[in-house]
């Protein structure tokens, strides 16, 4: 029998035999095979390489994402995380009912209380007046939108929004009486346990802010916050009202700015605000209008809870001063002022300070609001510029004439009740001559003088003089006679008292025209630079914080800001820019560099007529080379270097051209050391001008 021949193979003839397999070459150092069962000798290195180049890759993502994080803007058109909703009653029971012993402090439309949320956080919550003015609820609106959208971990310099709680839509379907028409805002914020800079440094005196190393950080944090709103937000934020109750203190004394109510978002030309919130506001007012809220109706049915916002209310206003008062102010001609609109507060000192009466009792209480944002946003700077004084020119009839007088009556009143009660004129004259007798005996010829008048009579002739001619006779004439008198003041100051130099340079025969039609007291009060207009409600930042606001307001948004701290060309009724706040940051550096406020009396006449208004004193002295004279002698451990930088860029900051004042990136360059210090603005350099101040370029920080 042949043997079995598989049919299919393929050669038939070849007997099929098993042979062992071959064995594999021994690894020779020149040839490496791979084995599949074998792991290759290149793999691990391969493997090593492909781990790192992952991390790499991944570190790369990561690197390119926090960086981005960091430089790119934010883009407002994509908001960041949105705040969270609370309901009204966790916020209440967060507040114990916003109960008075909770309360941090008073503003504009409502007051701020700390809470305790239910997971432990602390918070401070801001409850709107329930009688709030449309106002108020603009500014809830344009604050929890702009702030909202503001990401406070790129930037730490400004306060968190944690969330809000709002009944308006539920409020715009009911009709309410004239107290409860609105509805109830709440915004609640990261809590800031120092309070606000303003009370810090001026009432409690904290002893950390008396150390010059704080101060200056303060200094560079704000001007760094916001630095990131002029330039990392995409469109810009204008905050529109920086100032020192506006900048919150951490645990720490970290600064934070605050109250983003009166900010706006600029276009991307730069030359027009973005109306964000106008048809919101339109909105709200035609609804207003079409609710017939105000009118005495009330279905109550927005307290659907039982505990009442009113009686708050009533706690609150339990504190205002009897001695408050308004200022109703008219410009028909500008257009600016609507009857209802200015507000000029007072505010009488006592229980406060002494010592400050002026600032404390009014002016950085006022602030400004009038008719149509959206109107005088737009118009050309130069058309309101100085229109606050423009009476001067006016047949006496502008309503901002009455302003000036009534301001400066109101100062002349409050320097005098300042002042002993024996006539100060007289006091001046006798230390001018100098020899205790003759000091006495005129002291005492003029205060006779002064008692032998019926005291209805004086009362009769005050009332019928003009406030300027009042102010004419008992300080400017006062100081022309001193004029006369220092020789040494004259030569000082070529001819000139300090307060008739203190206006930008212009050219030389358009000063001298200009100052022949006008008066001494134009140009001292020129140095506030815009500071009196009219104004929104605003905050107790220059009372000790029990002393709430009253109304008078205007229910309109407007260009608005602080007395003090609004630049001029926005209080002219100029356009809202990032060069308002360089200007408002001028303010603020000199508030603390010198430790008081813009606006303030000290004890004797003449140096309080000198440095009563910071912003002319600090020119002053820069005309005179005498910068550290405006430091607080309070601070310790004084870098003289810096507290010159910071005098400087103040003055950089408060020229009356927005053109001439750096931004606020250019700022922060020389505030930290980046950038070449700066060099005095020619106007202010002493004469002749000198070098800057500094021994040597060093890096501030
Ligand atoms: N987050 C906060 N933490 C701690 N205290 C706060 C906080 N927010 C506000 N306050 C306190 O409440 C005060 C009032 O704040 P609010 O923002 O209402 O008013 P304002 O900014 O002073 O006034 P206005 O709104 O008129 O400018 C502040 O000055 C501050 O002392």
């Amino acid at each position: 029998m042949p043997p079995f021949q598989p049919p299919d193979t393929p050669f038939p003839d070849f007997p099929i035999t098993i042979s062992p397999l071959p064995q594999p070459p021994p690894p020779s150092s020149a040839h490496n095979h791979f084995h599949p069962h074998q792991p290759s000798p290149l793999l691990p290195p391969i493997l090593a390489a492909a781990i790192a180049l992952a991390f790499f890759i991944l570190f790369a993502i990561i690197y390119r994402k926090l960086s981005n994080k960091r430089t790119a803007p934010v883009d407002l058109k994509q908001p960041q995380p949105q705040p969270q909703r609370f309901s009204y009653s966790v916020l209440r029971r967060a507040t114990a009912s916003f109960s008075a012993n909770n309360r941090l402090g008073q503003g504009g439309f409502g007051s701020v209380y700390k809470g305790i949320l239910p997971s432990g956080q602390e918070v401070a919550v801001k409850l709107m007046d329930a009688s709030g003015s449309l106002q108020g609820e603009r500014e809830f609106h344009n604050e929890l939108s702009l702030a909202s959208r503001i990401d406070t971990t790129c930037c730490p310099h400004v306060v968190s929004i944690l969330g809000f709680s709002s009944d308006d839509h539920n409020s715009r379907h009911h009709h309410y009486s004239g107290r409860q028409r609105r509805g109830r805002f709440v915004i609640v914020y990261e809590y800031m346990q120092n309070g606000n800079l303003q009370d810090a440094l001026m009432y409690r005196k904290c002893p950390e802010l008396m150390l010059w190393e704080k101060r200056f950080s303060i200094i560079l944090a704000v001007a760094k916050g916001v630095e990131y709103l002029h330039s990392s937000c995409d469109p810009p934020i204008v905050h529109g009202d920086i100032k020192p109750s506006n900048i919150l203190l951490d645990a720490n004394f970290e600064p934070k700015i605050a109250d983003f109510g009166l900010a706006q978002v600029l276009s991307k030309d730069e030359n027009e605000i973005v109306e964000t919130f106008i048809e919101d506001e339109e909105k709200i007012e035609e609804e207003r209008k079409g609710e017939g809220i105000g009118n005495g109706e009330d279905n109550g049915s927005i307290l659907e809870e039982n505990e009442s916002v009113m009686t708050e209310e009533v706690v609150v206003n339990v504190d205002q001063s009897p001695e408050s008062c308004c200022v109703r102010i008219l410009d028909g001609e500008m257009g600016l002022v609507s009857p209802e609109v200015g507000t000029v507060e007072a505010s009488p000192s006592e229980g406060v300070d002494n010592k400050t009466s002026i600032s404390e009792g009014f002016f950085d209480r006022v602030s400004i609001d009038s008719e149509n944002r959206r109107g005088i946003g737009r118009r050309k700077s130069e058309s309101g510029r100085d229109w606050w004084w423009k009476q001067d020119n006016v047949n006496g009839g502008s309503e901002s004439g009455r302003i000036k007088d009534y301001v400066m009556e109101w100062l002349g009143s409050e320097i005098k009740k300042e002042r002993p009660k024996k006539d100060w004129i007289a006091t001046t004259s006798t230390v001018e001559d100098g020899g205790a007798k003759l000091e006495h005996k005129k002291q005492r010829k003029k205060s006779e003088w002064w008692a032998s008048l019926d005291e209805e009579k004086i009362k009769k002739e005050r009332k019928n003089r003009k406030p300027r001619e009042w102010w004419k006779e008992e300080f400017c004439e006062e100081l022309t006679k001193k004029k006369k008198n220092k020789k040494e003041l004259k030569s000082e100051n070529g001819g000139e008292l300090w307060w008739q130099r203190d206006e930008e340079v212009v050219p030389e025969r358009k000063k001298r025209k200009s100052r022949g039609s006008r008066s001494s007291i134009d140009w001292w009060l020129d140095g506030f630079s815009g500071e009196f207009r009219i104004g929104r409600r605003n905050s107790q930042d220059w009372a000790s914080g029990d002393i709430p606001k009253s109304g008078g307001i205007s229910s309109t948004p407007s260009m608005r800001g602080t007395v003090c701290y609004i630049a001029p060309e926005y209080g002219g009724g100029g356009q809202l820019s990032e060069k308002c706040d360089v200007y408002s940051f001028g303010v603020l550096l000199l508030v603390l560099v010198s430790g008081r406020r813009p606006l303030q009396v000290t004890a004797s006449p003449m140096s309080e007529f000198e440095r009563a208004n910071l912003i002319s004193w600090a020119r002053q002295l820069a005309h005179n080379g005498r910068l550290l004279d405006l430091v607080d002698t309070n601070i310790q451990s004084l870098d003289r270097e810096q507290t010159l930088l910071c005098i400087t860029v103040a003055l950089l900051c408060l020229q009356r051209s927005p053109n001439k004042r750096p931004t606020m990136k250019e700022i922060v360059g020389m505030l930290s050391g980046e950038s070449e210090p700066p060099h005095l603005p020619f106007e202010f350099s002493p004469s002749p001008p000198s070098n800057f101040p500094f021994k040597s370029r060093k890096k501030a920080r």
